[in-house]
Protein backbone atom coordinates (compact mmCIF):
# COMPACT_ATOMS: atom_id res chain seq x y z
CA UNK A 1 0.00 0.00 0.00
CA UNK A 2 1.53 3.55 -1.17
CA UNK A 3 1.78 4.87 2.86
CA UNK A 4 3.99 8.32 2.91
CA UNK A 5 3.29 8.38 6.60
CA UNK A 6 5.80 5.64 7.12
CA UNK A 7 8.64 8.29 5.96
CA UNK A 8 7.80 10.95 8.26
CA UNK A 9 6.08 13.42 5.91
CA UNK A 10 5.09 16.54 7.78
CA UNK A 11 1.48 16.40 6.52
CA UNK A 12 0.57 18.93 9.55
CA UNK A 13 2.98 21.80 7.58
CA UNK A 14 1.27 21.01 4.49
CA UNK A 15 -2.51 20.85 5.68
CA UNK A 16 -2.29 24.09 7.27
CA UNK A 17 -0.80 25.72 3.80
CA UNK A 18 -3.84 24.48 1.99
CA UNK A 19 -6.07 24.80 4.56
CA UNK A 20 -4.86 28.72 4.30
CA UNK A 21 -4.35 28.90 0.40
CA UNK A 22 -6.55 26.36 -0.77
CA UNK A 23 -9.87 25.37 1.28
CA UNK A 24 -11.95 24.46 -1.72
CA UNK A 25 -9.13 21.79 -2.60
CA UNK A 26 -9.46 20.64 1.62
CA UNK A 27 -13.37 20.02 1.35
CA UNK A 28 -14.24 16.74 1.59
CA UNK A 29 -16.09 15.69 -1.28
CA UNK A 30 -20.09 15.57 -0.11
CA UNK A 31 -21.92 12.28 0.56
CA UNK A 32 -24.34 12.76 -2.33
CA UNK A 33 -21.67 13.44 -5.01
CA UNK A 34 -22.26 11.28 -8.38
CA UNK A 35 -19.62 11.51 -11.43
CA UNK A 36 -22.02 13.87 -12.96
CA UNK A 37 -21.19 16.26 -10.30
CA UNK A 38 -17.59 16.20 -10.06
CA UNK A 39 -16.39 17.09 -13.42
CA UNK A 40 -15.84 15.84 -16.99
CA UNK A 41 -12.16 16.59 -18.70
CA UNK A 42 -11.11 16.02 -22.15
CA UNK A 43 -7.35 15.13 -22.85
CA UNK A 44 -6.92 15.94 -26.67
CA UNK A 45 -3.23 14.97 -27.82
CA UNK A 46 -1.87 11.92 -28.44
CA UNK A 47 -0.54 11.38 -31.25
CA UNK A 48 1.63 8.68 -33.26
CA UNK A 49 4.81 8.08 -30.76
CA UNK A 50 2.75 9.86 -27.97
CA UNK A 51 -0.03 8.49 -26.96
CA UNK A 52 1.72 8.15 -23.13
CA UNK A 53 1.53 12.01 -22.82
CA UNK A 54 -2.12 12.10 -23.25
CA UNK A 55 -2.59 9.35 -21.05
CA UNK A 56 -0.52 10.82 -18.20
CA UNK A 57 -2.42 13.91 -18.25
CA UNK A 58 -5.85 11.50 -18.28
CA UNK A 59 -4.55 9.38 -15.63
CA UNK A 60 -3.16 12.32 -13.37
CA UNK A 61 -7.26 14.51 -13.91
CA UNK A 62 -8.76 11.20 -12.94
CA UNK A 63 -6.85 10.34 -10.01
CA UNK A 64 -6.90 14.38 -8.80
CA UNK A 65 -10.58 12.92 -8.42
CA UNK A 66 -12.68 14.37 -11.38
CA UNK A 67 -15.55 12.24 -12.24
CA UNK A 68 -15.20 11.63 -16.50
CA UNK A 69 -12.12 11.88 -18.06
CA UNK A 70 -12.55 10.90 -21.89
CA UNK A 71 -9.28 11.19 -24.11
CA UNK A 72 -9.18 12.15 -27.72
CA UNK A 73 -6.34 11.40 -29.79
CA UNK A 74 -4.93 12.80 -32.88
CA UNK A 75 -4.74 9.97 -34.98
CA UNK A 76 -7.50 7.39 -36.28
CA UNK A 77 -6.82 4.39 -34.32
CA UNK A 78 -8.41 1.25 -35.06
CA UNK A 79 -9.29 -0.58 -33.35
CA UNK A 80 -9.79 1.94 -30.90
CA UNK A 81 -7.50 1.40 -28.36
CA UNK A 82 -7.80 0.65 -25.07
CA UNK A 83 -5.19 1.31 -21.81
CA UNK A 84 -5.46 -1.75 -19.76
CA UNK A 85 -4.51 -0.04 -16.90
CA UNK A 86 -6.94 2.47 -17.05
CA UNK A 87 -10.39 1.00 -18.61
CA UNK A 88 -12.31 3.91 -16.69
CA UNK A 89 -10.57 6.23 -19.24
CA UNK A 90 -12.90 6.98 -22.67
CA UNK A 91 -10.79 6.97 -25.29
CA UNK A 92 -11.33 7.69 -28.87
CA UNK A 93 -10.31 9.67 -32.08
CA UNK A 94 -10.34 13.51 -30.74
CA UNK A 95 -12.23 14.05 -34.19
CA UNK A 96 -15.06 11.91 -33.06
CA UNK A 97 -14.83 12.80 -29.67
CA UNK A 98 -15.83 16.17 -30.42
CA UNK A 99 -18.81 15.34 -32.50
CA UNK A 100 -20.07 13.25 -30.07
CA UNK A 101 -19.17 14.72 -26.51
CA UNK A 102 -18.35 18.00 -26.48
CA UNK A 103 -21.49 19.04 -24.53
CA UNK A 104 -20.11 17.03 -21.71
CA UNK A 105 -16.81 18.46 -21.44
CA UNK A 106 -16.13 20.82 -18.48
CA UNK A 107 -12.41 21.71 -19.28
CA UNK A 108 -10.40 20.62 -22.03
CA UNK A 109 -6.78 19.94 -21.74
CA UNK A 110 -5.03 20.26 -25.25
CA UNK A 111 -1.50 19.81 -26.46
CA UNK A 112 -0.22 16.52 -24.74
CA UNK A 113 1.73 14.69 -27.37
CA UNK A 114 -0.68 16.64 -29.70
CA UNK A 115 1.81 16.90 -32.51
CA UNK A 116 1.49 20.11 -34.66
CA UNK A 117 -0.06 18.58 -37.90
CA UNK A 118 -3.37 19.98 -39.70
CA UNK A 119 -5.32 18.18 -37.88
CA UNK A 120 -3.92 18.92 -34.39
CA UNK A 121 -4.42 22.84 -35.82
CA UNK A 122 -8.12 22.28 -36.74
CA UNK A 123 -8.58 19.99 -33.43
CA UNK A 124 -7.59 23.30 -31.17
CA UNK A 125 -9.75 25.80 -33.76
CA UNK A 126 -12.67 23.84 -33.05
CA UNK A 127 -11.99 23.15 -29.08
CA UNK A 128 -11.19 26.98 -29.03
CA UNK A 129 -14.47 27.88 -30.91
CA UNK A 130 -16.80 25.26 -28.13
CA UNK A 131 -18.96 26.47 -25.82
CA UNK A 132 -16.96 24.97 -22.92
CA UNK A 133 -15.05 27.74 -21.36
CA UNK A 134 -12.21 26.22 -19.13
CA UNK A 135 -9.78 25.15 -21.68
CA UNK A 136 -5.80 24.03 -20.39
CA UNK A 137 -3.24 24.51 -23.67
CA UNK A 138 -0.46 22.58 -22.98
CA UNK A 139 2.96 21.31 -25.34
CA UNK A 140 2.32 21.32 -28.63
CA UNK A 141 -1.09 23.51 -28.15
CA UNK A 142 0.70 26.17 -27.34
CA UNK A 143 3.36 25.71 -30.47
CA UNK A 144 0.68 25.66 -32.52
CA UNK A 145 -1.00 29.13 -31.04
CA UNK A 146 1.89 30.98 -31.81
CA UNK A 147 0.94 29.87 -35.63
CA UNK A 148 -3.04 30.20 -35.43
CA UNK A 149 -3.81 32.73 -32.82
CA UNK A 150 -4.08 35.10 -35.50
CA UNK A 151 -7.33 33.06 -36.57
CA UNK A 152 -8.39 32.60 -32.88
CA UNK A 153 -11.18 35.35 -31.56
CA UNK A 154 -9.18 36.53 -28.06
CA UNK A 155 -12.58 37.07 -26.11
CA UNK A 156 -14.16 33.43 -26.58
CA UNK A 157 -11.94 32.26 -23.94
CA UNK A 158 -13.01 32.76 -20.26
CA UNK A 159 -10.98 30.39 -18.35
CA UNK A 160 -7.76 30.68 -20.25
CA UNK A 161 -4.71 28.32 -19.09
CA UNK A 162 -1.35 28.32 -20.76
CA UNK A 163 1.34 26.05 -18.99
CA UNK A 164 4.70 26.45 -20.80
CA UNK A 165 7.76 25.45 -19.72
CA UNK A 166 10.88 28.14 -20.72
CA UNK A 167 10.98 26.99 -24.13
CA UNK A 168 7.35 27.68 -25.15
CA UNK A 169 7.30 30.27 -23.61
CA UNK A 170 9.95 31.42 -25.69
CA UNK A 171 8.52 30.17 -28.74
CA UNK A 172 4.99 32.67 -27.85
CA UNK A 173 7.00 35.32 -26.92
CA UNK A 174 9.20 35.36 -30.18
CA UNK A 175 12.20 35.36 -27.55
CA UNK A 176 15.04 33.32 -26.31
CA UNK A 177 15.31 30.46 -23.50
CA UNK A 178 18.52 32.56 -21.58
CA UNK A 179 15.64 35.98 -21.53
CA UNK A 180 13.08 33.73 -20.47
CA UNK A 181 15.09 32.91 -17.92
CA UNK A 182 16.68 35.38 -17.14
CA UNK A 183 13.11 37.10 -16.48
CA UNK A 184 11.14 34.72 -15.88
CA UNK A 185 8.39 36.94 -13.94
CA UNK A 186 8.24 39.20 -17.03
CA UNK A 187 8.11 36.32 -19.26
CA UNK A 188 4.81 35.03 -17.31
CA UNK A 189 3.61 38.51 -16.99
CA UNK A 190 3.88 39.35 -20.41
CA UNK A 191 2.23 36.05 -22.39
CA UNK A 192 -0.76 36.52 -19.54
CA UNK A 193 -1.60 39.96 -20.46
CA UNK A 194 -1.06 39.08 -24.70
CA UNK A 195 -3.39 35.61 -24.18
CA UNK A 196 -5.81 37.62 -21.48
CA UNK A 197 -4.61 33.79 -19.84
CA UNK A 198 -3.43 32.03 -16.48
CA UNK A 199 0.13 31.32 -17.38
CA UNK A 200 2.24 29.02 -15.76
CA UNK A 201 5.73 29.25 -16.71
CA UNK A 202 7.02 26.07 -15.67
CA UNK A 203 10.58 24.48 -14.40
CA UNK A 204 12.70 24.95 -10.59
CA UNK A 205 10.19 27.66 -8.87
CA UNK A 206 7.24 27.97 -11.25
CA UNK A 207 5.85 31.32 -12.00
CA UNK A 208 2.11 31.65 -12.24
CA UNK A 209 0.33 35.06 -13.52
CA UNK A 210 -2.89 35.35 -13.28
CA UNK A 211 -4.57 36.89 -16.37
CA UNK A 212 -4.36 40.54 -14.56
CA UNK A 213 -0.69 39.89 -14.15
CA UNK A 214 -1.23 39.20 -10.69
CA UNK A 215 2.26 36.68 -9.35
CA UNK A 216 3.00 33.96 -7.42
CA UNK A 217 6.18 31.41 -7.30
CA UNK A 218 5.68 28.01 -6.29
CA UNK A 219 7.83 26.43 -3.71
CA UNK A 220 7.49 22.91 -3.67
CA UNK A 221 8.79 20.13 -6.84
CA UNK A 222 12.20 18.88 -6.87
CA UNK A 223 14.56 17.95 -9.89
CA UNK A 224 13.18 14.59 -9.82
CA UNK A 225 10.16 16.46 -11.86
CA UNK A 226 12.91 16.75 -14.73
CA UNK A 227 11.76 13.71 -16.63
CA UNK A 228 9.35 13.46 -19.61
CA UNK A 229 5.83 13.40 -18.96
CA UNK A 230 5.75 15.19 -15.91
CA UNK A 231 4.43 18.40 -17.50
CA UNK A 232 1.46 16.32 -18.93
CA UNK A 233 0.40 15.40 -15.75
CA UNK A 234 0.78 19.07 -14.22
CA UNK A 235 -2.09 19.58 -17.40
CA UNK A 236 -4.36 17.04 -15.79
CA UNK A 237 -4.64 17.95 -12.48
CA UNK A 238 -5.24 21.84 -13.52
CA UNK A 239 -8.08 20.38 -15.50
CA UNK A 240 -9.39 18.26 -12.92
CA UNK A 241 -9.23 21.19 -10.18
CA UNK A 242 -11.18 23.28 -12.77
CA UNK A 243 -14.06 21.01 -14.11
CA UNK A 244 -14.66 20.18 -10.40
CA UNK A 245 -15.11 23.39 -9.92
CA UNK A 246 -12.37 25.29 -8.39
CA UNK A 247 -11.86 28.75 -9.50
CA UNK A 248 -8.98 29.32 -11.40
CA UNK A 249 -7.68 31.50 -8.59
CA UNK A 250 -7.27 28.43 -6.42
CA UNK A 251 -7.19 25.32 -9.26
CA UNK A 252 -4.08 26.71 -10.83
CA UNK A 253 -1.68 27.46 -7.99
CA UNK A 254 -3.25 24.80 -5.92
CA UNK A 255 -2.59 22.20 -8.97
CA UNK A 256 1.13 23.09 -9.32
CA UNK A 257 1.96 22.96 -5.72
CA UNK A 258 0.15 19.65 -5.20
CA UNK A 259 2.18 18.32 -8.40
CA UNK A 260 5.31 19.82 -6.79
CA UNK A 261 4.19 18.58 -2.96
CA UNK A 262 3.38 15.11 -4.83
CA UNK A 263 7.52 15.39 -6.24
CA UNK A 264 8.10 15.55 -2.63
CA UNK A 265 6.62 13.06 -1.20
CA UNK A 266 8.12 10.75 -3.30
CA UNK A 267 11.75 12.00 -2.77
CA UNK A 268 11.40 11.88 0.81
CA UNK A 269 9.84 8.27 0.23
CA UNK A 270 13.01 7.65 -2.19
CA UNK A 271 11.27 7.38 -5.17
CA UNK A 272 13.24 10.08 -6.11
CA UNK A 273 14.50 12.60 -7.27
CA UNK A 274 16.86 10.13 -9.08
CA UNK A 275 14.42 7.87 -11.17
CA UNK A 276 11.42 9.60 -10.34
CA UNK A 277 8.71 8.55 -12.89
CA UNK A 278 6.07 11.00 -13.83
CA UNK A 279 3.38 7.73 -13.89
CA UNK A 280 4.43 7.83 -10.09
CA UNK A 281 3.15 11.37 -9.33
CA UNK A 282 -0.63 11.13 -9.74
CA UNK A 283 -1.24 8.40 -7.12
CA UNK A 284 1.27 10.72 -4.80
CA UNK A 285 -1.37 13.57 -5.89
CA UNK A 286 -4.12 11.46 -4.96
CA UNK A 287 -2.91 10.54 -1.45
CA UNK A 288 -2.35 13.91 -0.35
CA UNK A 289 -5.55 15.38 -1.57
CA UNK A 290 -7.55 12.69 0.56
CA UNK A 291 -5.22 13.93 3.40
CA UNK A 292 -6.38 17.27 3.03
CA UNK A 293 -9.76 16.91 2.61
CA UNK A 294 -10.21 14.21 5.72
CA UNK A 295 -10.49 15.59 9.24
CA UNK A 296 -7.14 14.74 11.13
CA UNK A 297 -8.50 12.39 13.42
CA UNK A 298 -9.04 10.47 10.36
CA UNK A 299 -5.57 10.35 9.28
CA UNK A 300 -4.40 8.70 12.27
N1 LIG B 1 5.37 9.71 -23.13
C1 LIG B 1 5.11 10.59 -24.10
O1 LIG B 1 4.39 10.31 -25.06
C2 LIG B 1 5.68 11.96 -23.97
C3 LIG B 1 5.42 12.87 -24.99
N2 LIG B 1 5.79 14.15 -24.91
C4 LIG B 1 5.33 15.01 -25.97
O2 LIG B 1 6.33 15.12 -26.95
C5 LIG B 1 6.09 16.29 -27.71
C6 LIG B 1 7.38 17.06 -27.93
O3 LIG B 1 8.05 17.16 -26.71
P1 LIG B 1 9.62 17.40 -26.72
O4 LIG B 1 10.12 16.95 -25.40
O5 LIG B 1 10.26 16.82 -27.92
O6 LIG B 1 9.67 18.92 -26.90
P2 LIG B 1 9.79 20.00 -25.82
O7 LIG B 1 9.04 21.18 -26.28
O8 LIG B 1 9.43 19.51 -24.46
O9 LIG B 1 11.34 20.31 -25.86
C7 LIG B 1 11.90 20.87 -27.02
C8 LIG B 1 13.19 21.53 -26.68
O10 LIG B 1 13.03 22.43 -25.62
C9 LIG B 1 13.99 22.19 -24.60
N3 LIG B 1 13.46 22.41 -23.26
C10 LIG B 1 12.48 21.70 -22.69
N4 LIG B 1 12.28 22.15 -21.43
C11 LIG B 1 13.15 23.16 -21.25
C12 LIG B 1 13.42 24.01 -20.15
N5 LIG B 1 12.77 23.87 -18.99
N6 LIG B 1 14.36 24.93 -20.28
C13 LIG B 1 15.05 25.05 -21.44
N7 LIG B 1 14.84 24.28 -22.52
C14 LIG B 1 13.91 23.33 -22.42
C15 LIG B 1 14.33 20.72 -24.77
O11 LIG B 1 15.61 20.45 -24.25
C16 LIG B 1 14.26 20.53 -26.24
O12 LIG B 1 15.47 20.87 -26.86
C17 LIG B 1 5.03 17.08 -26.98
O13 LIG B 1 3.79 16.88 -27.58
C18 LIG B 1 5.00 16.43 -25.61
O14 LIG B 1 3.71 16.52 -25.01
C19 LIG B 1 6.49 14.70 -23.73
O15 LIG B 1 5.48 15.27 -22.92
C20 LIG B 1 7.23 13.63 -22.98
C21 LIG B 1 6.45 12.36 -22.76
N1 LIG C 1 14.44 21.22 -11.38
C1 LIG C 1 13.11 21.28 -11.23
N2 LIG C 1 12.57 21.70 -10.06
C2 LIG C 1 11.24 21.76 -9.89
N3 LIG C 1 10.34 21.44 -10.86
C3 LIG C 1 10.82 21.04 -12.04
C4 LIG C 1 12.21 20.92 -12.29
N4 LIG C 1 12.37 20.48 -13.57
C5 LIG C 1 11.14 20.33 -14.09
N5 LIG C 1 10.21 20.66 -13.17
C6 LIG C 1 8.75 20.60 -13.37
O1 LIG C 1 8.45 19.44 -14.15
C7 LIG C 1 7.48 19.75 -15.16
C8 LIG C 1 8.12 19.56 -16.54
O2 LIG C 1 7.21 19.88 -17.53
P1 LIG C 1 7.58 19.86 -19.08
O3 LIG C 1 8.87 20.53 -19.31
O4 LIG C 1 6.39 20.34 -19.81
O5 LIG C 1 7.82 18.30 -19.34
P2 LIG C 1 7.11 17.26 -20.34
O6 LIG C 1 6.91 17.97 -21.65
O7 LIG C 1 8.08 16.14 -20.47
O8 LIG C 1 5.84 16.82 -19.73
C9 LIG C 1 7.03 21.16 -14.87
O9 LIG C 1 5.92 21.14 -13.99
C10 LIG C 1 8.25 21.78 -14.19
O10 LIG C 1 7.93 22.88 -13.36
Amino acid sequence: MFNPLQHRINIDALRKYAQKNFPTLCQPRPHDAHKGTCGTVCVVGGAKGMVGAAFLAADAALQTGCGKVLVGLNQNPNPVPFFPTRPELMVDYAVDVLKTHHQIVDTWVVGCGLSRNETAGQLLKAIWNSSTPQLVLDADALHLLVDISKQLNPTKRADLVLTPHPAEAAHLLDTGVTQVEANRSWAARELASRYRAWVVLKGHETVISSARGALQVNETGNAGLATAGSGDVLSGIIGSLLAQGLEAEEAVPAAVWLHGAAADILAQMQIGPIGLMAGELAQAVRWLHNQLASTPSMTL
